[in-house]
């Protein structure tokens, strides 16, 4: 990024705020010099329950060691050390010569050993040493945000024979416990068992009995990845015919149908679940030789099963042209492919990648949410088969494990992942992606470190020396300024247009609707006439549509018609939302903050009136209304209360994919990249409660979110239409949605930003403060103010301080919040905040959240 602070003028000031000195219980110790004392030590992440602590405010406990002459030591060796009575597992993490001030030197032990050197890439550490430097987060919390769960307690640590005992070499083995380890080793057929089998074996001394063995070179320890778990197997059905008999019940054909639609195979259980059928009904099918019920190993991913292999398209002429601008890339690169939508961009990514794999490296596809983008997933798998491999925190903590050993491999793979897959631990990376690259899902609001995985890819690429291809419709204003409006960077910036969609398919016109106008005509429904139009001739001409709702946490608020009375949440400053799962399911009120839950009451507890019900228009009442005006159609809810399952996304998209429905009603989620042919009609219902939010960014979002739902009409050989419902036809936003017009849509947006110094030029660090106790939390924000320069900060620090201010939402689960926000230019030097002394500053009740480059500004 152009406007950050150069790395190296950071370093030393982030190192200094980023990490307690010396580890240990740190807050606030100063680390003491003693010039005789000079190194070589080395501190370490141990691996015991004591060094994780759950707070976000605590560093996690660094534990200094002193490398052994006879070892050589790197950070990100996996060593073993004594700690305590026990020997554990550790990760180094970097040298240090000075000690902390209360520790002697009798109290640093040896290093044990190195049990595996050379573990991870020297730049995949400049990488998390980066991150930690620019979000002002312990290099700990980032090892931890970078490795999975349970890392080491998946590993075994083994201790085998050498080759060089002699024989009977027990003879000259000076402690008991040394004889009994050699014995005990030689029994074994490999000469080979694990340290904790050893030390149950042998009770006292086992670890001086070791240290004996290991000093005479007659034992060597390793580590273990914890073994696989045996691969799960799971029924599928595949279709083995392709003309269906005709002695077949109406159900048996419907299932052979629904399997043609989806490629031929499926998981029994998903099959069962959209065709609403037994399994007797797939067996009759197998008897009748339709169909082979089979068992198949479950992929670790959350793909299906195998797709049937698809080979690449031919380009058209755009594509190829950006394909070959990205294949002269040597070296690092930035490329922001703009595409608009439904242009072939993935296609473009899956022709880039391939080259990459033939090379002999791997690459990284980042997507923002995985569960939303199953379609993507699939062609990815469909090109690449095995080579996939899927990385998400969503996956338990065993797949995880797994997922993560895989790619440390030298194999060529493609990692595709959520944000955190970022941090995908491949050692030969020739490639990074991101997806919908302005998506806010890449941006990590907490715990420590709040990374932006845009970020995060830059760096990763220049340490690998590889391009990131940034991929959307709407690109964010960061990337648009700092790729499409600067050539400065020469060859290690591009900007590659795919200006049309596929086979020139035209897009979508949009045509905005005045809600005010329809009220006028007398229209109460929430359909406008032209949306009614549209809808009544959907299922005669066998089209479908996507309805697509904004709706916040807040707009299907309870309230009460006599006397306005908001049901609020005790715990939150917000009110409660309404929900129902399903029609005539039980109805409950959430809060979407804190998840508090209870039932709406009958009657309002304040007046006591009984006309108390629920405004807003949430999903749920649109489904309901669509049901009354047009029975006809068959509509499938997708939202966060139906999506709560696993696999439910992708349950109900390949529904909607093979003709199930008619219509396809949701909220943002729709929004990401669904790619769905016979979709011919998009209609947003009401666009205003995007226009209306206050944060700068909301213009930003509100384009980029109607662009993209826009965007998924008329992809097929069918042209589409989108109509936009809204009571602010003349707001700039949806002038440019209805023109399509992103360039000077962008270059307005930019002027307001550059007028008051937002981001992309300016640059903004915001403290969080919270606490139960709201005059603490008030005093507290008010005092870190003063240390950090007051009214002052922009002559002395060079950053304008605004605030300390009651957050937009004061009071979140009984925590009351108070923020600060510094927003300074991205090229001018500041004095960055020292985290140390601000910590310091606060009562032990009170946590303090650093958040960079925030895009979540409540
Ligand atoms: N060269 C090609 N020839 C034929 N079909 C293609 C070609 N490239 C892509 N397609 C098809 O065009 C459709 C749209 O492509 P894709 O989904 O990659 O668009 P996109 O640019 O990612 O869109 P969005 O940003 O809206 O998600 C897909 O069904 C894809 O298979
Ligand atoms: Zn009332
Ligand atoms: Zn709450």
């Amino acid at each position: 990024m152009q406007y950050d602070i150069p790395w190296e003028d950071l370093s030393p000031i982030a190192r200094l705020v980023a990490e307690p000195g010396g580890g240990y219980d740190a807050i606030g110790e100063t680390p003491g010099t003693n010039p005789e004392l000079q190194g070589p030590w080395i501190e370490v992440l141990v691996d015991s329950p004591a060094s994780e602590t759950p707070l976000d405010e605590e560093p996690l406990k660094l534990f200094t060691y002193r490398v052994p002459p006879e070892l050589t030591v790197q950070p990100g060796d996996i060593l073993s050390v004594p700690f305590g009575s026990q020997q554990l597992g550790a990760i180094a993490i970097r040298f240090t010569d000075q000690l902390a001030a209360h520790l002697s030197l009798d109290q640093i032990k040896d290093i044990e050993d190195v049990v595996v050197s050379g573990f991870f890439a020297r730049n995949y550490w400049q990488l998390l040493e980066r991150v930690a430097d620019y979000y002002y987060t312990p290099l700990v919390r980032v090892i931890r945000a970078a490795m999975p769960p349970g890392l080491f307690a998946r590993s075994q640590h083994r201790i085998r024979l050498s080759e060089q005992v002699p024989a009977g070499g027990k003879e000259f083995l000076k402690t008991i416990s040394a004889q009994k380890i050699l014995e005990l080793l030689q029994s074994s057929g490999t000469g080979d068992y694990t340290l904790q089998y050893i030390r149950s074996k042998v009770k006292p001394g086992a670890n001086s009995g070791l240290r004996e063995l290991k000093k005479r070179g007659w034992v060597e320890s390793y580590y273990e990845a914890g073994s696989r778990p045996a691969p799960k197997l799971q029924q599928a059905v595949t279709l083995i015919t392709s003309s269906f008999p005709p002695d077949l019940s109406k159900r048996q054909r419907e299932v052979l149908q629904v399997l043609r639609r989806r490629g031929g195979e499926l998981w029994m259980a998903e099959l069962l679940k959209i065709c609403q059928t037994s399994s007797g009904v797939v067996k009759k099918l197998a008897e009748k030789g339709c169909v082979e019920i089979y068992d198949r190993e479950a992929l670790r991913s959350p793909g299906q099963p195998t797709q049937t292999p698809d080979s690449p398209k031919v380009l058209n002429s755009y594509q190829q042209q950006a394909l070959d601008a990205i294949n002269q890339i040597d070296g690092y690169a930035r490329v922001l492919l703009h595409g608009v939508t439904g242009s072939g961009k993935t296609e473009v990514y899956l022709q880039a990648i391939a080259p990459i794999l033939a090379q002999g490296k791997s690459a990284i596809v980042l997507v923002p949410e995985i569960g939303l983008t199953p379609q993507l997933c699939d062609r990815f798998q469909a090109r690449f088969g095995d080579k996939v491999v899927v990385y998400h925190s969503a996956l338990s903590q065993g797949e995880r494990y797994d997922t993560w050993r895989q790619m440390l491999t030298d194999t060529p793979q493609i990692a595709i992942g959520t944000r955190s897959a970022i941090f995908a631990p491949l050692p030969n990376l020739g490639l990074i992606i991101l997806d919908e690259e302005y998506d806010d899902s890449y941006k990590q609001d907490q715990p420590a470190p709040t990374y932006h995985a845009r970020t995060v890819a830059q760096w990763r690429a220049e340490l690998s020396n590889c391009p990131l291809i940034l991929g959307s419709a709407t690109p964010s204003l960061e990337t648009w300024v700092e790729i499409a409006l600067n050539p400065t960077e020469g060859d290690r910036t591009h900007y590659l247009r795919l200006p049309e969609r596929i086979e020139s398919r035209p897009m979508p016109p949009v045509e905005v609707v005045d809600m005010r106008q329809e009220l006028r005509k007398g229209n109460r429904s929430l359909f406008s006439e032209s949306l009614q139009q549209e809808l009544s001739t959907l299922r005669e001409t066998g089209r479908q549509g996507i309805l697509f709702i904004h709706r916040r946490g807040h707009s299907t608020f309870v309230s009460c018609r006599s006397c306005g009375y908001v049901m609020e949440c005790p715990h939150c400053d917000v009110s409660l939302s309404y929900h129902q799962f399903q029609e005539g399911g039980t109805e409950f009120l959430r809060c979407h903050y804190c998840s508090y839950t209870s039932r709406p009451p009958e009657r309002c507890p304040d007046c006591d009136s009984p006309y108390f019900r629920r405004f807003g228009s949430g999903t749920q009442r649109v489904m309901q209304e669509l049901a009354r005006e047009f029975p006809q159609l068959r509509v499938i809810r997708f939202d966060s209360d139906t999506t709560r399952t696993k696999d439910a996304h992708r349950i109900l998209l390949s529904q909607f994919a093979s003709g199930e429905a008619d219509i396809l009603l949701g909220t943002q989620m729709l929004t990401k990249g669904l790619d769905l042919p016979q979709v011919t009609l998009v209609g947003v219902v009401a666009a205003d409660g995007l226009l209306n939010l206050a944060d700068f960014r909301a213009s930003e979002r509100a384009f980029q979110m109607l662009t993209q739902v826009a965007g998924r009409a008329g992809r097929g050989d069918e042209p589409g239409r989108a109509i936009l419902q809204t009571y602010s036809p003349e707001h700039p936003v949806i002038q440019a949605v209805r023109n399509q017009e992103y360039n000077s849509f962008i270059q307005q947006e930019l002027e307001h930003r550059e007028a008051l110094s937002y981001p992309p030029y300016g640059r903004l660090i915001l403290l969080r403060i919270s606490g139960r106790d709201d005059w603490t939390v008030e005093d507290t924000a008010v005092e870190l103010g003063q240390v950090l320069g007051g009214p002052d900060a922009y002559l002395t620090r060079g950053y304008e301080l605004l605030g300390p201010a009651p957050a937009p939402i004061l009071r979140v689960a009984d925590r009351y919040r108070w923020q600060i926000l510094l927003k300074f230019l991205p090229n001018i030097r500041v004095e960055l905040p020292m985290l140390e002394e601000l910590r310091s500053r606060c009562p032990r009740d009170i946590s303090l959240a650093i958040d960079v480059d925030p895009l979540n500004l409540n």
